[in-house]
């Protein structure tokens, strides 16, 4: 048990929402008296009945550059499906707006922030959408999100074609294996040209894509497609495009549909055994074969249907749908992999089956007027309305009161919802992230180790009285968001805001400033360093204070030393590493001064001698000490084990660290020497560099310090063409340069935490 209160208390010390393997889940789950019987091992596979129920849900994501036409697609999807009466544009005359619209700053950034979600049924087939965030700087949301996802439609526009964002939603769908459909918008526009999108998706996104239609018409003269699988021409017909008829092929389009639909076995054959073998052959290939095989390669990730159409003018909608149920996977066609908590979270498959034990991942929050939404994707089992289920990250057990299917910002209650669905609960406390489960066996659907903030900036509101506003506002995002943290400088009396990039918390000073009305002042942002210990050393420390009437006595001995490696980079995920070893034998220190002991230890490892940084990847081993019968109390021991701490720590070769980050930058190759030129003066070490087309793609690894600014020197050097991402990779220790100068500033400032900036 004292292992188990240890583990505790440095979970609450760190007060972060990452918690280690095993020891706290079982102090909570033996609080709450869950039962645990179920294992790996006793999991059953979807059955034939529940495959077959499922392969009528597609949960799908709209994905595509800025204006590209993604919620005028969505707007048409919602109407021709009967979930919405009317359409209405964006930016529409009647005021009314799209239906999905997203946030303003959304909108100016060109990044999706805030996902929404929607469903509806098309024939046979439910479909639930889901909006994604676009930008990688939020990679844990952007993960979350696209793991929800089973399946995509990527939209280009028939005249911009694949433009930069379509880069970056290309380069997200491959990281996380999403087959998609292609969507190209805009073929009544000027300049359409669907051939040159599709030259361009193969050549800049490296794409296997091939049209299963072509357009009759282009600009003013779009009136419709030709399906060439199917070998049928359709029109859309209406007011607004409702009606769909098949006519003949006009004889104008029967040589060009005969050419492509080659290509398109072509293509296939490339990737697809059956097809390979007709092709070879020459023999002409049947539409249901020519369908399957589609299907086969799309969900293998080896190919890309092609569709086309106008979405404001009402044309090829209908058949995109038809192309999403058709080729797009169901819940049981993709592999969701989830993790053991009892078996060191090893990760495993969990079968897709309503039948199995209950497992849902809570993806996305929003806090409305009723109190917190939470969407949740179901993947095992199923939930109802009254039901108690846990939550995996605190063990806590809940009751859902609400259940309710979301479209956009309205809702419809529901009683039931199964695995494979994507619903949302109402009134349950939680954060982004978390694994809810019936509590019969403890599984996660992804770590629940967080990655440590890796900059932080000091923040306050402008005028005193937002100060309400502002709480509320950094409760929010703490819940929605996990790599996001707010503390505060007990010296300073800051706020502190701390997360995974400069973006990052720019975009939550922006979005305090639209959503709750807070204008701040912001300090420079800052990056964080980490310190640590590469010897053991030891202490034995007297605290003993006589001042008349009852004194302080507190003594402790003992040593502190690094961690042993244990192979994984504990500094990328989870917890800094602290941990306390209570060797005592004998009563020299009464059991009832231990945990003010161990707090004290912990009080100082959160901030070295060197700069005031976080020690990580400590162990403290407390073996004797001794105590004085009247003066001795919890105080006494805290101060003594703070000072031991400080003693220790100058003799153990303290060392700063710095956050490193992995850098992928994308230019065109011409730039590539100026950029490599940069890179090397920021200190960068090039891992990789390759070409794809006329671009240049470089990985580096660079420190964060060096990074600050980045976004606009890159545009300035690339004349707006360059763009790139980065994530956290670890802490590595920082030159003797730079550690001078941490420690000089640190001192300078008497020693106030958080100071040391470079
Ligand atoms: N001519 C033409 N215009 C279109 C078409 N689809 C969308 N648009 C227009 O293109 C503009 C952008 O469309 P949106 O639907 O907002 O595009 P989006 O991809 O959702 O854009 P963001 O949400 O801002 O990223 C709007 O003015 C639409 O009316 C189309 O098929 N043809």
């Amino acid at each position: 048990m004292r292992r188990g209160l240890s583990i505790l208390s440095r979970a609450v010390l760190l007060s972060s929402s990452t918690i280690s393997k095993g020891g706290i889940y079982e102090c909570l789950l033996f609080k709450y008296g869950i039962f645990i019987n179920q294992n790996v091992s006793t999991l059953t596979d979807v059955s034939p009945a529940e495959r077959e129920q499922l392969s009528h849900t597609r949960n799908i994501g709209i994905s595509a550059h800025i204006d590209s036409g993604k919620t005028t697609l969505t707007e048409r999807i919602l109407f021709y499906t009967g979930k919405i009466r009317d359409i209405h544009e964006v930016k529409g005359k009647d005021g009314v707006g799209a239906k999905m619209d997203s946030m303003e700053l959304e909108r100016e950034k060109g990044i999706t922030i805030q996902s929404a979600a929607t469903y509806c049924r098309w024939k046979d087939k439910q479909i639930n959408i889901i909006d994604t965030p676009g930008h990688v700087d939020f990679t844990i949301e952007v993960e979350r999100a696209l793991r929800v996802l089973d399946g995509a439609i990527m939209v280009l526009c028939g005249v911009g074609g694949v433009q930069s964002q379509s880069i970056t939603v290309d380069r997200q769908m491959k990281r996380y294996d999403v087959p998609r459909v292609v969507f190209i918008n805009k073929l009544d526009r000027m300049g359409a040209n669907p051939w040159r999108v599709i030259n361009m998706a193969r050549d800049k996104l490296r794409l296997n894509a091939a049209a299963v239609q072509i357009p009759m018409g282009l600009e003013e003269h779009h009136a419709g497609v030709v399906d060439l699988i199917d070998r049928k021409a359709y029109i859309f017909e209406g007011p607004k495009g409702e009606t769909v008829t098949a006519i003949e092929v006009p004889t104008d389009f029967k040589a060009d549909m005969e050419a492509r639909r080659k290509e398109l076995v072509e293509r296939l054959s490339e990737v697809d055994d059956e097809i390979a073998d007709l092709f070879l052959s020459e023999a002409e290939v049947p539409p249901d074969v020519l369908h399957a095989a589609v299907r086969r390669a799309t969900l293998a990730l080896k190919f890309q249907p092609v569709f086309m159409g106008s979405a404001f003018k009402n044309k090829g909608v209908q058949l995109l749908l038809d192309g999403v149920s058709r080729y797009l996977p169901s819940p049981t066609d993709v592999s969701n992999r989830a993790l053991a908590l009892d078996e060191n979270e090893a990760s495993f498959q969990l079968p897709c089956s309503p039948s199995g034990p209950f497992v849902g991942l809570a993806f996305k929050l929003e806090e409305g007027r009723y109190g917190q939404l939470t969407y949740l994707r179901i993947y095992s089992g199923r939930v109802k309305k009254g039901d108690y289920i846990i939550n995996m990250s605190n063990g806590k057990k809940v009751r859902v009161p609400r259940l309710v299917r979301m479209h956009s910002d309205e809702m419809e209650d529901i009683n039931a919802a199964s695995a494979g669905d994507i619903v949302a609960i109402f009134g349950v406390d939680c954060a982004s992230g978390d694994t809810f489960t019936d509590g019969t066996q403890r599984f996660a659907m992804t770590s629940i180790r967080v990655p440590e903030p890796v900059m932080s900036l000091a923040l306050i509101p402008k005028a005193p009285e937002q100060m309400g506003n502002f709480m509320k506002a950094l409760t929010r995002f703490q819940k929605e968001d996990p790599t996001f943290r707010v503390s505060s400088n007990s010296e300073t009396g800051e706020i502190i805001i701390s997360g995974m990039g400069e973006l990052h918390l720019e975009i939550y000073v922006e979005r305090m400033r639209r959503e709750y009305n807070v204008e701040c002042e912001v300090g420079k942002p800052k990056v964080s360093f980490r310190e640590t210990i590469r010897q053991r050393a030891e202490f034995n420390y007297t605290h003993k204070k006589q001042s008349g009437g009852s004194g302080q006595f507190g003594r402790v001995i003992g040593y502190i030393e690094p961690l042993p490696d244990t192979g994984e980079q504990v500094s990328t995920e989870g917890p800094r590493r602290f941990e306390f070893d209570n060797a005592l034998q004998g009563n020299d220190i009464p059991p009832e001064f231990h945990p003010a002991i161990e707090k004290g230890f912990a009080e100082a490892a959160n901030s070295g001698a060197l700069i005031g940084a976080p020690v990580e990847n400590v162990r403290v081993v407390l073996q004797d000490g001794a105590s004085h019968p009247v003066d001795s109390n919890e105080l006494a021991f805290r101060v003594a084990a703070i000072q031991g701490f400080r003693q220790a720590y100058q003799n153990a070769s303290p060392i700063i660290l710095e956050p490193i980050m992995k850098v992928e930058v994308t230019i065109p190759s011409e730039y590539q020497g100026t950029i490599m030129g940069d890179l090397n003066r920021r200190k960068g070490i090039i891992m990789d560099s390759t070409t794809s087309g006329d671009d240049c793609i470089i990985q580096c690894e660079v420190p964060l310090n060096s990074m600050f600014g980045y976004s606009s020197v890159l545009r300035s050097n690339t004349q707006g063409k360059g763009e790139y991402s980065m994530a956290y990779s670890h802490h590595s220790p920082v030159t003797r340069d730079l550690e001078e100068e941490l420690t000089t500033a640190f001192s300078k400032s008497g020693g106030r935490a958080g100071s040391a900036s470079a």
